[in-house]
């Protein structure tokens, strides 16, 4: 019997007045899988893991997140639960330590911020979560200086680690490697590959190299909706994906 997949979205749409930015999307996410959504500029990608985080409201379809309806459960009731995001910019306090950044990231998680009898506790967890975090993203050594300093690639890493900080089981990552050079997008796949281990990974990225190295599972959007959804290979292969985006060339990739 195969397992239920942690997060199923089953055709989920997004409407912005006349235009369906998603439109009857479903695809699965299981523990252990890179899911890849690739497709052109505007093709609904972002709406897409929006409406997954919760930061979006569906216009129609359902989302189930570890045998839960979670359509109508705003962005905060969903981080809790597991679901995790980045984001396409960098979002972190570039005058806060590194540690201090995954810190905030988990505490923002514990419910009742207010309780401050609480706070020593919570204190403890989240620094505990911030230290798991920056070990797991090789970002110890940096933990003391101001994330600013980071480079580039040092900044997106640690917007996984404070993803991580945060303890999900989904991660929802957009665009991970935009920006990056060689040697710091190479760091990032193995961090990704790392990742998939313990978690459902939903990728999204132009960077095809790295997507049909990566991906367990493509899902191909053009205009809002799925034209394709397979292995790599057998995406590589689909004459409608060649056609609409990958372009003749890309064959023999
Ligand atoms: N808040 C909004 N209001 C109106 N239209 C929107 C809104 N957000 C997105 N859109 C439109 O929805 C469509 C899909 O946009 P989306 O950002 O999801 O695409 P994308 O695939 O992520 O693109 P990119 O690769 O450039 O990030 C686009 O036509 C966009 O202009």
């Amino acid at each position: 019997m195969t397992e239920a997949p942690l997060l199923r979205a089953t055709g989920l749409t997004r409407r912005f007045g006349g235009l369906a930015a998603v439109n009857g999307v479903s695809l699965d996410l299981n523990v252990g899988e890179v899911h890849a959504v690739i497709g052109t500029n505007g093709a609904g990608k972002s709406t897409l893991i929006n409406m997954l985080s919760g930061e979006l409201p569906a216009t129609s379809g359902r989302i189930e997140f570890a045998g839960h309806e979670v359509t109508r459960w705003p962005q905060p009731r969903r981080a809790r639960a597991g679901v995790g995001r980045s984001y396409q910019r960098t979002t972190v306090f570039a005058e806060f330590s590194v540690f201090e950044n995954c810190r905030l990231a988990a505490q923002a998680m514990q419910p009742r911020a207010w309780a401050l009898w609480e706070s020593a506790a919570r204190c403890d967890a989240s620094t505990r979560a911030a230290h798991e975090a920056l070990a797991a993203t090789g970002l110890e050594e940096h933990a003391q200086r101001p994330a600013g300093a980071l480079s580039h690639g040092g900044k997106r890493q640690l917007e996984i680690a404070m993803c991580l900080a945060t303890r999900p089981c989904v991660l929802l990552l957009d665009e991970p490697l935009a920006g990056m050079g060689a040697e710091e997008s190479e760091r990032m796949l193995g961090l990704l590959d790392q990742l998939k281990a313990g978690h459902a990974v939903l990728l999204v990225e132009h960077d095809m190299d790295a997507v049909f190295r990566i991906a367990d599972r493509i899902t191909v959007m053009v205009n809002g909706e799925t034209i394709a959804s397979d292995r790599p290979q057998h995406i590589r292969n689909n004459r409608e994906v060649q056609m609409a985006y990958l372009g003749d060339g890309t064959q023999g990739h």
